[in-house]
């Protein structure tokens, strides 16, 4: 049977997506903050069973053989997605998961899995984006029939175009009442930048957020999983978090 989870006992965190760039930056902050999160499991594609730092190694097809937690932290790609979101169903854990480019069908089953556990999904865990999901949907309210364009750009090696974040801040201009285009832009080792344009003639307005950092959004996620553990089951958003 499961321990009793009081609120001075550190919350069991298995990370899936864990040899990732997302990845190695959450287990490095989790390991930081031993009072808050005990690491029970790091699970990535290919690894088979073995402990790296103290933290036992899973490989995906190897899920159910992870130790009992109270949260997953997902950063992995859509194919990995469905595994993860089944076994947190099947098991109980709580799931946060900021894994991009997701179906309908994905997006879906995470509504589906609301009715079982507590689940929150986001394309993007910094308060920056956050703030600037707002501010492009009042932008877009106050500016009717302006021009709105979605520039994101990011690293060579991500896989999804356009970005999570990018179809978000779309879905804030559309609330808006705009209908906003996209661009994506692949260069380099970029961590993730980007900006809204509202375009009219004779003037233009930007707003553009830039990521130095991935602890930024390790820093969120790990924000959200302490937060999470210990609600009722429910599809939470990230304004639930930051209230
Ligand atoms: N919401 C947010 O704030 C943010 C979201 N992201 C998103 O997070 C995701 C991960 O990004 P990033 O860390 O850069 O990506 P990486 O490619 O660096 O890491 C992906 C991870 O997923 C694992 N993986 C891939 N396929 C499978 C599979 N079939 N089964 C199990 N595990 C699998 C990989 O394992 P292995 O290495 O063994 O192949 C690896 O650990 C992306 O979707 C990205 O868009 C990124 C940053 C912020
Ligand atoms: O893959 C990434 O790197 C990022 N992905 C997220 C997205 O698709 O919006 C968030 C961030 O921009 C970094």
């Amino acid at each position: 049977m499961d321990e009793p989870i009081t609120p001075t006992s550190p919350i069991r965190l298995l990370l899936h997506g864990a040899n990732g760039r997302m990845g190695q930056a959450l287990l490095r902050l989790a390991a930081e903050q031993p009072d808050t999160f005990t690491l029970v499991g790091a699970v990535s594609r290919k690894v088979g069973q073995r402990v790296i730092d103290g933290v036992p190694q899973f490989a995906s097809s190897e899920l159910t053989a992870a130790p009992e937690c109270d949260v997953v932290v997902d950063f992995s790609l859509p194919e990995a997605f469905d595994g993860v979101l089944a076994y947190c169903v099947e098991h109980g854990r709580a799931l946060v998961s900021g894994t991009t480019g997701i179906s309908d069908t994905q997006r879906a089953a995470l509504d589906a899995a609301g009715q079982r556990i507590p689940v929150l999904w986001a394309s993007n865990f910094s308060l920056g984006v956050a703030v600037l999901a707002d501010l492009v949907e009042r932008a877009a309210r106050a500016l009717p029939g302006w021009d709105v364009d979605i520039v994101e750009q990011h690293h060579v090696r991500k896989l999804d175009a356009p970005s999570g974040t990018a179809l978000t801040l779309g879905d804030a201009a559309g609330q808006g009442g705009a209908i906003p285009r996209y661009a994506s832009l692949r260069a380099g080792d970029i961590v993730g930048e980007h900006t809204v344009q509202f375009a009219t003639l004779g003037e233009r307005i930007e707003l553009t957020h830039r990521a130095t950092s991935r602890d930024i959004f390790a820093r969120g996620a790990l924000h959200a999983a302490a937060w999470l553990a210990r609600r009722p089951p429910a599809r939470y958003r990230i304004g639930d978090l930051l209230g």
